[in-house]
């Protein structure tokens, strides 16, 4: 089956990435390539729409599976319109606040939606696993999480930094927002034993890389995921680009279900 897609984003480092690989593939078609810096959008096949924005071409191609690695604020007015038309959506974007992600999960009773702050294979399997392990280990561990990324990445921390903290919550049986540290500075006093601390680095070219660590007496375990390229991240989303193009509209997805099959 062939699946036509649309790009969003697509003079972004994602996006590129994304044009690139479904560019070689042999049953995905770039029907559009959004992005309103057009001058930005290289190495597109024949026939393909540029458009500066999705409202402009969104009717010209029904059905099609749209890709969005934008921005937050953008993400949400896309979703509208896909909703609107009933296109598949793919959401890469990260840094959406609770109340973007509920309306969200509404469009999503309109028109298929996946969301993912991370299309990896890896970090996805270890999201599976950290509940488990964060209990297994119990309340004698100090968990705390670390993200790396490039220095011009705009959200922080990293929408995975804060997807792998929610696992660890879940694990201590806790919700993220009533336990989780962002900052430390000063004279801060002892460390509250159920905190779940995230740490955010910046800088030079790195893809990404996120570490959760479990320190108890005597042992410390770390866990630690490299992206090397973001072929990996490009890869998982037109895998889930497939996969949603065969789904109906109800609930949000997530990459557990993409990954699941
Ligand atoms: N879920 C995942 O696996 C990954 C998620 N990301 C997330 O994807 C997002 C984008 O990341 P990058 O590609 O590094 O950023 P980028 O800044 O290189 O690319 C974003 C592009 O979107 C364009 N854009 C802005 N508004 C738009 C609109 N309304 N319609 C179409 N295009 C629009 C911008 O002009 C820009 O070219 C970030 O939120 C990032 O955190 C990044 C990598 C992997
Ligand atoms: O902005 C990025 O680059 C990345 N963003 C995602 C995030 O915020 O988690 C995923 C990845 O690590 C790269």
């Amino acid at each position: 089956m062939n699946t036509n897609l649309i790009i969003l984003g697509a003079g972004g480092r994602m996006g590129s990435t994304l044009i690139r690989l479904a560019a070689n593939s042999n049953d995905l078609t770039i029907a559009a390539a959004v992005e309103p810096k057009t001058r930005f959008v290289s190495n597109l096949p024949e026939h393909c729409v540029v458009a500066a924005n999705l409202e402009d071409c969104i009717e010209k191609f029904p059905h099609a599976v749209i890709i969005d690695f934008t921005s937050a604020s953008s993400t949400m007015e896309n979703a509208k319109l896909a909703a609107r038309y009933k296109n598949p959506l793919v959401i890469g974007t990260t840094g959406l606040n609770a109340e973007e992600k509920k309306q969200l999960a509404e469009y999503a009773k309109q028109t298929p939606i996946m969301m993912s702050p991370n299309m990896s294979v890896g970090i996805n399997v270890l999201l599976d696993i950290l509940p488990k392990l964060t209990a297994m280990l119990g309340a004698d561990y100090d968990t705390e999480l670390m993200e790396i990324h490039h220095n011009l990445k705009k959200d922080a921390p990293s929408g995975t930094a804060l997807r792998l903290a929610e696992a660890v919550a879940e694990g201590k049986k806790t919700k993220l927002e009533d336990v989780a540290c962002y900052h430390r500075e000063g004279i801060i006093g002892e460390r509250p034993a159920n905190e779940i601390g995230i740490q955010t680095l910046r800088g030079g070219d790195v893809v990404g890389v996120h570490t959760v660590y479990y320190m108890g007496a005597g042992e410390r375990i770390e866990i630690t995921h490299h992206a090397h390229s973001r072929e990996n991240f490009a890869g998982g989303a037109l895998r889930a680009a497939r996969w949603l193009a065969k789904q109906e509209a109800g609930r949000l997805y997530s990459m557990h279900d993409v990954l699941k099959g």
